[in-house]
């Protein structure tokens, strides 16, 4: 029999995991290895579109997921029918309880290539396990989040609604994106249960078929402004914009909204050449008396396209966007990786590293902390550093900060404040943090990226964020690197 999905009131995503996660474990207890504590650091090598920077998100989600790892007894029977893992293996995984410690980036902060967003520290057997399911949710609300924010700041203010539950990948692709989508800064969401789940606003105008079922426009707007006289909007492109549309709204909003004791919210362009259209709209709308109603427009906008029709002088007051934004559609794929980074012998932390002959696929091993530094002077961020887990940063002496691989390339900062990026969120399996909401989130992450520099900011060519190692990092890095080196020699 299938299972019954229930989004709403949750799923068994326990066995959302790789299967290689599962024979790994097997194969971890097999060798008597599977309580041999590991680290392991999600991050992420390049921004998608050549971004400067992308939106942490998902936290929340993969909170939940971490709380509610429990296999069921039909998962077992499933596994038992493989025939390939072991009675003792399948009896741990009944007897489940998750006791891993677990750091992350808080949502909504701009983070960067290559320093760790989720820190699992625990028994290899469960922070193996854990792997697809980190890098699944943080990779797809990462991914919206950071082309929302994108979207939105090319609106300049401007608020963005997002209308993309439609064309979303899936639903669970429209939930989530609905509820990244805001971290990102959208102002509200089309999608109704986003609303319900993450208490974020959703709105929207009519589509089409509401115009197009009543014989005429004007007698399609005159239902609207009966039905909804307080909150008026209108879709003005069915037939025809300027000679039909803006006149026909227009008649509706003296003759109904006005009379009732209210003004006219907005009108919607869906077609069209942009900027001519609302050009004209905003001067046929002003003369009639309206200035106050905004124009709204959508179709298959993305940051490109607003920057675009904002330079060109459009009149608009507010975006909605779809398609290019719930899929990312320009660059679809968040590269976040899993990589086991140390592990503990006799309560000794020991570091591990990925090689490769790709400068880039090198691993930072250890478990790390992270500061982000801040100018005191305007409270800009200046640069990430990576450090060992127990170094701390002392603000009262001058910091030198070098480029890992340039290494030449060399800053002293003084006047500065450091702030360690990660919050913990288990403690040995615990459940120690609260996440804020979603609206608070949004706000956090705007004061956050108002922190950045102008040049990290840019859409194209964005400046390089500094993310530096510590000298002891650096150190116990190249330390690795030259000792494995030596074994092929
Ligand atoms: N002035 C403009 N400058 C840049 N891009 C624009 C401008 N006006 C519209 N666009 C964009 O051009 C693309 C195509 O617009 P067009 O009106 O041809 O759409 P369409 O999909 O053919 O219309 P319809 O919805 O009627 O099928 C859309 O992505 C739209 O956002
Ligand atoms: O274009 P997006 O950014 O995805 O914005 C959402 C689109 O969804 C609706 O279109 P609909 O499904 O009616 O199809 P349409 O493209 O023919 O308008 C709406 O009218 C927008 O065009
Ligand atoms: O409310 C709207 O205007 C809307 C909602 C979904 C998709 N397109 C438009």
């Amino acid at each position: 029999m299938e299972r019954v999905i229930d989004v709403r009131n949750g799923r068994n995503l326990t066995m959302l995991t790789d299967f290689y996660e599962l024979t790994m474990g097997n194969g971890y207890m097999k060798e008597g290895v599977s309580d041999t504590i590991a680290y392991f650091d999600m991050f992420f090598r390049r921004v998608p579109d050549g971004g400067g920077y992308c939106i942490m998100a998902g936290v929340d989600q993969l909170m939940e997921y971490l709380e509610n790892l429990t296999f069921s007894k039909e998962d077992i029977e499933y596994l038992r029918g493989k025939g390939i893992f072991s009675e003792e293996f399948l009896s741990y995984l009944e007897n489940f309880k998750f006791e891993c410690d677990v750091w992350a980036v808080p949502e909504g902060t701009p983070v960067f290539p290559n320093e760790p967003l989720v820190i699992v520290r625990g028994p290899i057997i469960q922070a193996q396990f854990v792997e697809t399911m980190i890098l699944l949710t943080i990779n797809h609300q990462t991914l919206i989040a950071t082309k929302a924010n994108r979207i939105v700041r090319a609106a300049k203010g401007r608020p963005v609604l997002e209308f993309g539950s439609r064309r979303a990948q899936g639903y669970d692709g429209a939930i989530y994106g609905s509820r990244a989508a805001i971290v990102g800064g959208c102002s509200s969401s089309s999608n109704t249960l986003a609303e319900i789940m993450f208490n974020v606003p959703s709105s929207g105008t009519m589509a089409h078929s509401w115009v197009q079922l009543f014989d005429t426009e004007l007698e399609a707007f005159r239902k609207w402004a009966n039905a909804y006289p307080s909150n008026c909007s209108l879709l003005i492109d069915t037939y025809n914009v300027l000679k039909s549309g803006v006149p026909n709204a227009i008649t509706v909003f003296d003759e109904i909204v006005v009379p009732s004791g209210f003004r006219p919210k907005s009108v919607r362009i869906d077609s069209g050449d942009i900027t001519y259209l609302t050009k004209e709209t905003r001067r046929m709308l002003d003369e009639a008396g309206y200035s106050d109603v905004k124009i709204i427009v959508s179709n298959s906008l993305d940051e490109h396209i607003i920057r675009d029709v904002l330079n060109q002088g459009a009149e608009i007051d507010i975006f909605g966007v779809g398609e290019r934004l719930i899929t990312a559609k320009s660059e679809p794929v968040f590269g976040g990786v899993y990589k086991l980074v140390a592990v503990e012998k006799d309560g000794r932390v020991i570091p591990r590293i990925k090689i490769s002959e790709n400068q880039e696929k090198i691993t930072n091993p250890h478990f790390k902390k992270v500061y982000r530094i801040f100018t005191k002077k305007n409270d800009k961020a200046i640069a990430d550093v990576i450090c060992e887990h127990d170094e701390v940063i002392d603000e009262n002496e001058p910091l030198t900060i070098f480029d890992p691989v340039y290494t030449w390339k060399q800053k002293v900062v003084t006047s500065f404040y450091a702030r360690p990026l990660h919050v913990q969120l288990f403690s040995q399996g615990k459940p120690v943090y609260d996440s804020p909401t979603v609206l608070e989130i949004r706000d956090y992450s705007a004061k956050e990226t108002d922190k950045l520099w102008a040049e990290v900011l840019r859409f194209e060519n964005p400046h390089n964020y500094y993310v530096d190692l510590s000298q002891k990092l650096w150190d116990t890095r190249q330390d690795l690197l030259i000792s494995h080196s030596r074994e092929y020699i």
